[in-house]
């Protein structure tokens, strides 16, 4: 694994703040950092000691004066840059106290999921800003489609999809039982998978222990301790 030049991965948080309209924020990068005016989701680099969530909240606070109230896990990434190895543990921040107020010189965009009007993002942000198109609570037919606004998904069970590969609709999630099986579904080349065959939310945390390669969908469950779980979201089964 590439490094940077203390020979680490260096463990960094970053939120998104969703407003009541589905929006989420996004700041530019300012300028004497790398990649500087590439937009992100503002966060930073974890210090010592500190947990994800206490990093999130300091890092919201000193880059743009915001307070977290409330924050729930969501997607972990691994990816190089050249100037340093990164692990990203991405949070979605429900409630929050103050306005963005750019400490650091940086810009501030809302953007609505799929109609970004600002560019370029960082490398390692295609798959996340992806995972915001998906809805809180997907509807999925018996047959296992669904859609995801004008497009077509399916969702199958991993173990077909091992030999068949993954479906060719535009989104394509996976029934898994195991971090294991995340981790293949993730391989796979899949936008999320279903954790509905796990019971209770102990298997559920045991899936997701390795972090969140993909948005995981829980079933059976309230939307809000599906969240509180680290779920993109939860599964309604449809007619
Ligand atoms: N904040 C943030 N960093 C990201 C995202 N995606 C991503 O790859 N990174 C990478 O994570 C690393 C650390 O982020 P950062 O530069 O914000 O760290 P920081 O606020 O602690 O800055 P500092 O070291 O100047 O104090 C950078 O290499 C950055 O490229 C993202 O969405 N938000
Ligand atoms: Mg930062």
């Amino acid at each position: 694994m590439m490094t940077d030049n203390t020979g680490k991965t260096i463990a960094v948080v970053a939120g998104a703040l969703i407003d009541a309209d589905g929006r989420y924020m996004l700041g530019s990068r300012p300028a004497g950092k790398p990649y500087a005016g590439y937009w992100e989701f503002p966060g930073g680099k974890v210090e010592a000691g500190e947990t994800l969530f206490a990093a999130l909240a300091r890092e919201f606070d000193e880059e743009m004066g915001v307070r977290v109230q409330h924050a729930t896990p969501w997607l972990t990434r691994v990816h190089h840059y050249e100037h340093a190895s990164v692990h990203l543990t991405f949070f979605r921040v429900w409630s929050w106290a103050g306005t963005p107020q750019p400490h650091e010189g940086q810009a501030f965009a809302w953007q609505k999921p799929g109609e970004e009007s600002v560019a370029p993002m960082l490398p390692a942000n295609g798959p996340i800003l992806r995972a915001l198109h998906l809805p809180l609570s997907l509807r999925v037919a018996a047959d296992g489609r669904f859609a995801v606004g004008e497009e077509a998904g399916a969702l199958v069970d991993l173990a077909g999809a091992q030999r068949a590969g993954r479906p060719p609709t535009p989104w394509a999630g996976a029934r898994v039982r195991s971090a294991a099986e995340l981790a293949e579904a993730a391989r796979l080349g899949f936008d999320f998978a279903l954790a509905d065959a796990v019971a209770g939310w102990d298997a559920f945390d045991r899936v997701v222990s390795a972090g969140w390669p993909l948005p995981v969908f829980a079933a059976g469950a309230t939307l809000s301790a599906a969240l509180e779980h680290g779920a993109h979201g939860v599964l309604e089964a449809g007619a």
